[in-house]
């Protein structure tokens, strides 16, 4: 007979090469809570803390973010903080989320950080005192100066939930390091287009009458007019390297100049190159038919250095090359080659493998090179922008919101967030349910999800479920702390295949989700009746007037209310039975919430599911074993 519940075993092979207890993720008892929590305490078997605090606030999971309302969303940081109890934001000085800013922010946003948290500026720091600072800071706000390494992440100990990188470029933030350490990473891609694309244009121009060189010429008290004779940019041909945000505005500016504008960008839809009136081409014929080619692609494994010596090979001679995107996109010392043997005529840069350069740098110094110190975002409009974009975005995510920048979890629409709302408390329930009922000394390696809808599959986003599921299946038999931005990555860490199917059904589509069941295989059960005809342990739950239900467990139809805690029995099915078990608990103070009984056949078997508020002690549960009819029971802790 299974008594209350003991913890099962897991046994992950670790399959990641991070694996040494140094580089452990941390462990911390929040929740997907997103990253609400403020004490990373150990996760121990204590399954009855509270949690749902990432969507405990409807008013955060709904509310919309623009850089137009950065008032009112000061207002309601601050409304939210003061009202809000149990999160991150709890009325409390004390409670407050410590916000490090390591590199100068726009004052709109850092005013918006300050109604909501603690805000420390300070700049130029080192890598040994950023690692210092991080253990005690709930985010982190970058520019492209700070390097937020993986030393950084195992630096915070489990604290740091969320790095706001105040632009677009995230190579500077380890995003590997970060999704394993549970850590959001969000960005402000947007407001500083425009900056990058005029920079890139300025520089453009620039190049092109040399008025950089012929500057500091007259300066140094010349007068050289025959010396710096430029080219013209009418008729000349732009090749864009990457037509995102930044290429596709610089192809705009510059057909405005009268210029023919191609681009190469594998990933760029069509339309949107039809739309500007520019051709996408291949890499080669991008490069070798251009005039001038202007550099828009992010820094990523497979750009890093791809203008490189056997690339200038294939340029038109004499082209003209911009980089305002990530100075790594360029081999440097292969470019200086290229300018000194003439191939390249000029080159205007912003932006530079190490930053900032060496001083000897033979490229900055170079007479046909013209630079900026990584400038491209850095007008008033955009810092502005940007500030406004990454504080609120860091004020959404540590308020649990999911934000829309996210750069390392996926985005979930507000909208969709509130629809899934019951059922991401559904799904983790199901998942810690499941788990309890495996014996010890299973590995649990496969989860199958079930998902019963009459919504289309396109119509059905179901990260966010997996997520809570693997969440509830994996926190209380490991240290892990899981969250939507390392669901997929610990799982996969610990060995677990989640495998989801889509059963259509003849429901109401105006609910997404008729059932959700969990299925584990290849595990023994404690509670023999939660295993399906099929061998697997299974249960199945359902959203009911917006709360979840557990409506099924192995092959018995249940209806209880997934609150508090469970005592799921198996009896023969006979009359008395709920009263002597209710009698049992009532006696020891043990309040029942719900109770259901479903069974397979009259008179035969029957399941009682009993919801408790209380955690009955170890003599309740015995005397509930004792009695006659009783063939198993399990205590399970929601
Ligand atoms: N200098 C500065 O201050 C600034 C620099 N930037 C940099 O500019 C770059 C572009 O920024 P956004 O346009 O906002 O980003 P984006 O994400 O909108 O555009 C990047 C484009 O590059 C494309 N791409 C990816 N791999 C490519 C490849 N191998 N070849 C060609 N295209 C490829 C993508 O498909 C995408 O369309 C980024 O590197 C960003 O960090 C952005 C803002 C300011
Ligand atoms: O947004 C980007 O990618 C940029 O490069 C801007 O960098 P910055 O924020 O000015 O250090």
């Amino acid at each position: 007979m299974a008594s209350s519940s003991t913890k099962p075993i897991f046994t992950p092979p670790l399959t990641t090469s991070s694996s040494s207890s140094s580089s452990q993720p941390p462990t911390r008892s929040s929740l997907l809570s997103f990253l609400h929590s403020t004490t990373p305490t150990p996760i121990s078997l204590n399954l009855s803390r509270s949690r749902i605090s990432f969507l405990n606030s409807p008013s955060s999971a709904v509310r919309s973010l623009s850089i137009k309302n950065a008032a009112k969303t000061i207002e309601a940081a601050e409304t939210s903080r003061v009202s809000r109890v149990g999160g991150l934001d709890a009325n409390s000085q004390e409670t407050k989320p410590t916000i490090l800013v390591s590199e100068k922010l726009g004052e709109a946003g850092l005013e918006l950080l300050r109604s909501f948290g603690d805000v420390d500026c300070s700049y130029d720091l080192s890598q040994e005192d950023l690692c210092k600072k991080i253990a005690s800071c709930d985010a982190l706000i970058v520019r492209s100066g700070t390097k937020v390494t993986r030393q950084v992440f195992e630096a915070a100990k489990g604290k740091l939930k969320v790095v706001g990188r105040a632009g677009v470029g995230i190579d500077n933030v380890d995003l590997q390091a970060a999704t394993e350490y549970g850590c959001l990473v969000v960005n402000a891609p947007t407001a500083n287009t425009v900056a990058a694309a005029e920079h890139g244009i300025a520089l453009l121009a620039a190049m092109a009458r040399n008025v950089a060189q012929a500057d500091a010429s007259m300066k140094s008290g010349q007068w050289q007019r025959n010396k710096y004779v430029g080219v013209s940019l009418v008729g000349k041909t732009l090749a864009v390297m990457g037509f995102g945000k930044v290429g596709s505005e610089v192809a705009r500016r510059a057909k405005g100049l009268g210029m023919q504008v191609i681009a190469h960008d594998p990933y760029a839809p069509a339309d949107r190159a039809r739309a500007v009136g520019v051709e996408l081409v291949s890499f080669d014929q991008a490069i070798s038919t251009a005039d001038f080619i202007s550099l828009h692609m992010p820094l990523t494994p497979s750009t890093k250095k791809v203008f490189n010596d056997d690339t200038f090979a294939k340029v038109k001679t004499g082209v003209r090359i911009i980089n305002v995107a990530r100075g790594g996109v360029i081999d440097e010392d292969a470019l200086v080659r290229a300018l000194d043997s003439g191939k390249v005529a000029q080159a205007a840069l912003d932006v530079f493998t190490e930053e900032p350069p060496p001083k000897d740098s033979k490229l900055v110094q170079h007479e046909r090179v013209t630079v900026t110190p990584h400038l491209g975002a850095s007008t008033k409009e955009a810092q502005e922008g940007v500030a406004i974009e990454i504080a609120e975005a860091v004020v959404g995510a540590l308020q649990g919101e999911l934000a829309a920048t996210a750069v390392n979890a996926p985005m979930v629409p507000a909208e969709v967030l509130s629809e899934l709302a019951p059922y991401v408390v559904l799904a983790e329930k199901l998942g810690r349910l499941a788990v309890q009922l495996v014996a010890g000394g299973s590995g649990i390696k496969s989860a199958k999800v079930v998902y019963r809808s009459a919504r289309d599959p396109d119509d059905l986003d179901t990260r966010l479920l997996r997520a809570m599921i693997t969440k509830g299946i994996i926190e209380p038999i490991s240290d892990s702390f899981i969250n939507l931005v390392n669901a997929d990555f610990t799982a996969k860490q610990k060995g677990l295949r989640i495998s989801e199917e889509r059963v259509a059904v003849d429901s109401s589509p105006e609910f997404p989700i008729h059932t959700i069941q969990v299925q584990l295989s290849n595990v023994d059960s404690k509670f023999g009746s939660g295993v399906s005809e099929g061998g697997d342990i299974s249960i199945e739950g359902r959203v009911k007037y917006g709360k979840p239900h557990l409506t099924r467990v192995g092959s018995f139809s249940v209806d209880v209310s997934l609150e508090g805690n469970l005592i799921l029995c198996r009896q023969v099915d006979q009359p008395g039975m709920i009263g002597q078990v209710g009698n049992i608990l009532g006696e020891q103070n043990v309040n029942v919430s719900f109770m259901s009984v479903g069974r397979t056949v009259r008179r035969r078997k029957a399941i009682m599911a009993i919801g408790v508020d209380e955690e009955p002690n170890q003599e309740t549960l015995k005397k509930i074993g004792e009695v006659p009819a009783v063939e198993e029971f399990v205590f399970l802790k929601l």
